[in-house]
């Protein structure tokens, strides 16, 4: 929450200066203090649906004790569901109908898995395309974790995301490389940001179409950018949200379809993830899967419990600084009316008077 420059203290303007939110007494006194409206469209698969809940859900309520949030699970048709997330969907998530009027200060959007070579394909493409519309016209700002940035990406600028040559998958350190822009300011310079994926869209492709590249991996690729306007498209392409399992769990599904013979190679461990110990452990249980495998034997099941305690998480702090700043700006130019995307007076080309 942003500080009320209450007095003529030299520091105030000082800090103004340096990009930090500081409000006058007068817009202080008049400001709305209101509770925040916030979608999250869930398109994780089954296994990960309500992991996903957890973690956007732990990003939003952790980033800000002081305000209120509100958030809202809804999802969309196309995605391949079973019984149980059926009726979990039913009893617990939103229509679109009825988000639509309601509306939203901010919506999540969370990755997906994929099943075509080209996103426009999917099943799922016209329904996520038709909740891109009406989000860029009446919500104050949209956040993209991983496949919904590549499918926002291609949909707003036609830019096709690229097969990489293996799949960019683990832990990586990244630089911020504007330190003006208010969504970054204040953060740590550097730091980590899982990612795993197989398509990328490359620096240079977002930038010729506008984009601001905000933070980068030198091994990874971009992690965060946003719309031309500076803010009313926020893309992540790795998974800030992701728990300290996650990528294990990944792991382990892979070494399943190893075992199951849905993939030829044992698979490689994610990259800067398990320490040397656990590499050792994760050897010494790849012998004896291949084994199995070899002599038809039943799968062991993999030392979770001894795993668990030695990952560590780098990249939370982070996540909630963004996330911070991210619902602290909408906060600042949303619409007393949720289903208004801004206050008067805010030019939607620069919304952040940038
Ligand atoms: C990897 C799996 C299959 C693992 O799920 P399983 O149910 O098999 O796990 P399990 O070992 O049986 O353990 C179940 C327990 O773990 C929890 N759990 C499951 N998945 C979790 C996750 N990802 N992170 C944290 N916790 C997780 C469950 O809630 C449950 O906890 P409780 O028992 O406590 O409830 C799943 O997480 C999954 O499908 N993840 C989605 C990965 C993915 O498709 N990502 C796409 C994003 S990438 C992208 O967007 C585009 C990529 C591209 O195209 O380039
Ligand atoms: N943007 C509004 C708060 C949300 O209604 C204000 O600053 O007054």
């Amino acid at each position: 929450m942003p500080l009320v420059a209450h007095t003529d203290l030299p520091t105030f303007q000082r800090l103004h200066e340096e990009g930090e939110e500081i409000l006058t007494p007068e817009r202080a006194s008049h400001q709305c203090i209101r509770e925040l409206h916030i979608g999250l469209l869930n398109i994780m698969p089954d296994a990960a649906m309500e992991a996903t809940e957890r973690q956007f859900f732990r990003l939003v309520g952790a980033c800000n004790q002081i305000a209120q949030f509100h958030v809202h699970p809804f999802t969309i048709d196309g995605l391949e569901r079973n019984s149980a997330a059926r009726v979990h969907i039913q009893r617990y998530y939103e229509s679109f109908e009825q988000i639509k009027r309601d509306g939203l200060d901010a919506l999540i959007i969370s990755g997906a898995n994929v099943t075509h070579d080209h996103l426009q394909d999917e099943a799922f493409w016209q329904p996520l395309t038709e909740v891109f519309e009406w989000a860029k016209r009446n919500v104050t700002s949209i956040l993209c974790s991983c496949l919904a940035t590549h499918a926002l990406i291609q949909s707003c600028y036609g830019v096709e995301r690229t097969r990489l040559p293996e799949k960019r998958w683990g832990v990586f350190s990244h630089k911020v490389v504007d330190r003006q822009h208010p969504l970054i300011a204040e953060i740590n310079t550097r730091f980590d940001v899982p990612h795993s994926r197989f398509n990328e869209v490359f620096r240079a492709d977002m930038e010729k179409h506008g984009l601001r590249v905000l933070v980068v991996s030198d091994e990874a690729g971009v992690h965060l950018a946003v719309s031309p306007d500076g803010f009313r498209i926020v893309f992540f392409q790795g998974h800030p949200e992701y728990d300290d399992i996650s990528l294990l769990k990944e792991y382990k599904r892979e070494v399943l379809r190893y075992y199951n013979d849905e993939r030829d190679d044992y698979p490689p461990f994610p990259d800067h993830y398990f320490d040397a110990g656990v590499q050792k452990l994760l050897a010494d249980y790849a012998g004896r899967v291949i084994l199995a495998k070899a002599k038809g034997r039943p799968l062991e099941p993999m030392p979770e419990a001894q795993i668990v305690p030695h990952l560590d998480i780098t990249w939370r702090d982070s996540a909630k600084a963004v996330f911070n700043n991210w619902l602290g700006k909408v906060y600042q130019i949303t619409n007393e009316d949720r289903r208004l995307p801004f206050m008067d007076g805010i030019d939607p080309e620069n919304p952040l008077g940038l």
